[in-house]
């Protein structure tokens, strides 16, 4: 069984690498969403993977480096794509929550990406 919990920040960030004239090299703002989806069994007595609040609080320190911040001045983050960012929170977050089993990213209502990992 898989199980998710969303949350949610703001964030400015430019994608250096870009072709001339892309309107994603200047700088901007996105509302990111980010949804982490969590692997296993429902197993008794708890009836549950694992408890919300615990993801919650696994995240809590990775959201605090991203909520408000400039996302090129993050180390490993110095070329922001939704695709990057996906794979940071991985690597930050699955050490300590080994049933990780998806990093989704929205940067706008219409664009994101999944990732499960290399
Ligand atoms: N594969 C990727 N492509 C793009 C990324 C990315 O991270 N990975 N990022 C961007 C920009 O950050 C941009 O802000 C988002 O792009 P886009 O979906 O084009 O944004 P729009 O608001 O213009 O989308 P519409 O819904 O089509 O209006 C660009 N590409
Ligand atoms: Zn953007």
């Amino acid at each position: 069984m898989e199980i998710f919990k969303e949350f949610h920040f703001e964030a400015a960030h430019r994608l250096p690498n870009v072709p001339p004239g892309h309107k994603c090299a200047r700088l901007h703002g996105h509302s990111f969403h980010v949804r982490l989806t969590v692997s296993g069994e429902a197993a008794e007595p708890s009836g549950w993977v694992m408890d919300f609040g615990d993801l919650k609080t696994a995240f809590k320190p990775i959201l605090e480096q991203l909520d408000h911040y400039y996302l090129n001045d993050i180390p490993g983050l110095e070329n922001p794509t939704s695709e990057n960012l996906a794979r940071w929170i991985w690597r930050k977050l699955q050490p300590s929550l080994p049933t990780l089993s998806a990093v989704e990213i929205r940067e706008t209502c219409t664009s994101g990406c999944i990732y499960r990992g290399d």
